[in-house]
């Protein structure tokens, strides 16, 4: 078992007070969810007992979500321990479990064959490195330039936790669809019959309701995290970011301690993490596999056997679209991870640098001047 693998739940509380501290779970599921049995390798523990340990403040006691905070963004292999034993399972999980995309590059584009390629990418730690200053995140002009190259030939989505207005600040790209706030905020390019249904540019978002809920919660944290040195709170518009990056690790459980006061008055508000980062958002059943199965319907793809998509990213919260991808048989997921994560994703890239690369080799095997048949339909942004 990962210190990550504890399922909190109280039955008598109800489903709204359920905690679950999962490895891509949320730490406060979907009100309307059934209680989930702490599944194989995942110990259950009740509410009650989850505040206690939470309100002693450590101690000897295990702080679980210190506990998931640190695992949220290891740095090494040695921080999940369930994967590290032996340098033969490292190797494994790259070499058989979750094999190199560059690797695999022939055969993942035999698979493509006949089919239409569509691209999600996620942003912060796929397109631009991680950095201790989430309005510094840069993608390279490299970096944009292999972007705009890959969506000459293939619709291509970005997909992040972060605003949709921020995140197009970093990539600047007007071709691409754009699913900011973990998907809850979906817009396509302005102009081109083949970038949406009909004529109209689609725009979804389906947590709008959310919106004063989200601003008020936003100003709370920030009135309450202020006295905690290196943490930043980020508005993502339909969700709010708790970073602590730049926190001191002994700060961790009180910091968390405030999130979760702020979070005690907000019962349609769930929490999930992403790397060193605990993510706010509604309860609404909605999420970065949604959002993909979305772009697909508004691309004319839904139910289709002629379409391959291809999800790249590196954070907990993709894991919903590479489960989507598994569950559905279709495409693959890309994790971006230097070290053994569990995972639903097929192949791996080790960093951004490698995700380039990938995005490099797409562009030129999809390019017909190197003499190579096309295997899948062009397409084609300038009409
Ligand atoms: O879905 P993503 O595009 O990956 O966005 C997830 C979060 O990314 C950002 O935070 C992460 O990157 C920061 C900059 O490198 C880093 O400082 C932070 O520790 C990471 O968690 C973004 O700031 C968040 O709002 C996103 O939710």
């Amino acid at each position: 078992m990962t210190k990550q693998n504890v399922v909190v739940s109280d039955v008598k509380c109800g489903i709204n007070d359920m905690i679950s501290v999962v490895p891509k779970g949320s730490l406060f599921p979907s009100t309307g969810q059934k209680p989930p049995k702490a599944p194989d390798g995942y110990v259950s523990i009740s509410r009650n007992k989850f505040l206690k340990k939470l309100e002693t403040g450590g101690g000897a006691r295990i702080n679980p979500w210190v506990e998931s905070m640190r695992a949220s963004s290891p740095t090494h292999i040695k921080s999940n321990p369930s994967l590290s034993s032996t340098v033969h399972q490292e190797d494994s999980w790259i070499q058989l479990d979750h094999p190199s995309a560059l690797n695999m590059f022939e055969q993942i584009m035999s698979a493509s064959k006949g089919k239409q390629i569509v691209m999600f990418l996620d942003y912060d730690g796929t397109l631009s490195p991680i950095v201790d200053d989430p309005d510094r995140a840069f993608m390279s002009r490299a970096m944009r330039a292999a972007v705009k190259a890959v969506a000459r030939y293939f619709p291509t989505a970005i997909v992040s936790g972060r605003c949709r207005d921020k995140v197009y600040s970093f990539v600047r790209l007007a071709e691409l669809y754009y699913a900011g706030s973990h998907g809850m905020d979906i817009k396509g390019p302005a102009k081109g019959p083949r970038y949406s249904k009909g004529n109209e540019p689609v725009l979804f978002q389906p947590a709008s309701e959310f919106l004063p809920m989200i601003d008020e919660v936003y100003k709370a944290l920030v009135e309450k995290i202020k006295s905690i040195p290196g943490a930043k709170v980020e508005h993502n518009r339909f969700c709010v970011s708790v970073h602590f990056r730049c926190v001191d690790e002994k700060k961790w459980g009180s910091l968390a301690e405030q999130v979760r006061a702020v979070l005690k008055e907000y019962p349609k508000l769930r929490l999930s993490q992403g790397r060193k980062v605990l993510e706010i958002r509604p309860t609404i059943k909605w999420d970065k596999g949604r959002a993909l199965e979305f772009l697909l319907e508004s691309l004319g793809y839904a139910n289709c056997s002629n379409v391959l998509p291809v999800y790249i990213g590196d954070d907990r919260t993709d894991e919903d679209a590479f489960k989507v991808l598994r569950d559905k048989g279709l495409g693959f997921g890309i994790l971006v991870s230097k070290i053994p994560k569990d995972t639903n994703a097929s192949y791996s890239l080790q960093e951004p640098s490698e995700v380039m690369l990938f995005l490099h080799r797409l562009v030129e095997w999809q390019r017909p001047s190197r003499g190579r048949p096309r295997e899948s339909k062009i397409y084609n942004t300038s009409t």
